[in-house]
């Protein structure tokens, strides 16, 4: 997946201005303030948003978990089902613990157990699998479950991710900073500094490394 110059008008506000993101292997993490444009990027990545300028080149077969639950009235297995892409789900249902769901109407679902079943469905379908926000709702547990999953499945497919936790920095391959509308780095996490965080969030960060993690701060 490749990202050239992309810009994204909603309303009268432009949302992304002159975007490139050439999508390297593993985890890819997108991280920056709220309203700086992540959600929007993702969505223009899978096609939900027309850019007024760029382009975005997809080869692989991509699939979608989205921040926000959808209200539908179906039943949890069907919200897994449905859809044009033919998919993996058992395992993944089973990894999750979440098969005593799948009769259960997905609407009166907790909003943990919505984002599991969301993200069962994404992982069953692509080969690119874009998560936004995938650890939000989630107890110590399951966001384990789902670290996990990520760091086993990540050689044999990619991942584009947000977040707004920033230990998920240790998990991730590559990441990417958004700052209204603009990326404001992508490359290493080794090479993501406080100071380049303290700036994205305009708050000041340090961290710490403890036995190999990085651990996050905020003053
Ligand atoms: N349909 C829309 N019309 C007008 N402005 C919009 C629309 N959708 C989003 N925006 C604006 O675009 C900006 C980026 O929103 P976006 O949801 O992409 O941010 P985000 O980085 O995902 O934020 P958060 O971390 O809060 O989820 C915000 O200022 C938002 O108000």
């Amino acid at each position: 997946m490749i990202v050239k110059g992309l810009k994204v008008k909603l309303g009268k506000k432009i949302v992304l201005d002159n975007v490139n993101i050439e999508l390297r292997p593993g985890i890819t993490l997108i991280l920056g303030p709220n309203g700086s444009g992540k959600t929007t990027l993702l969505k223009t990545i899978i096609g939900m948003i027309e850019p007024i300028e760029g382009k975005v080149i997809v080869n692989e077969n991509l699939s979608y978990s989205p921040a926000e639950f959808y209200t539908v009235n179906m039943k949890t297995i069907d919200v897994i089902l449905a859809g044009r892409k033919k998919g993996e789900y058992q395992k993944y249902i089973e990894l999750f613990n979440i098969a005593d769901l799948m009769e259960n109407d997905f609407q009166n679902l907790s909003s943990g157990q919505k984002r599991l079943v969301l993200i069962v469905k994404a992982l069953g379908e692509g080969d690119l699998v874009i998560m936004d926000e995938p650890f939000a709702n989630l107890d110590m547990k399951n966001r384990m479950i789902v670290l996990d999953s990520l760091l086993k499945l990540k050689s044999e497919k990619n991942f584009i991710i947000t977040s707004h936790e920033l230990e998920v920095i240790n998990y991730a391959d590559e990441i990417i900073l958004v700052k209204n509308g603009k990326v404001v780095y992508s490359g290493s996490k080794e090479n993501v500094s406080d100071l380049i965080l303290s700036q994205v969030y305009d708050v000041r960060i340090r961290s710490l490394v403890v036995a190999g993690r990085r651990f996050f701060f905020h003053e």
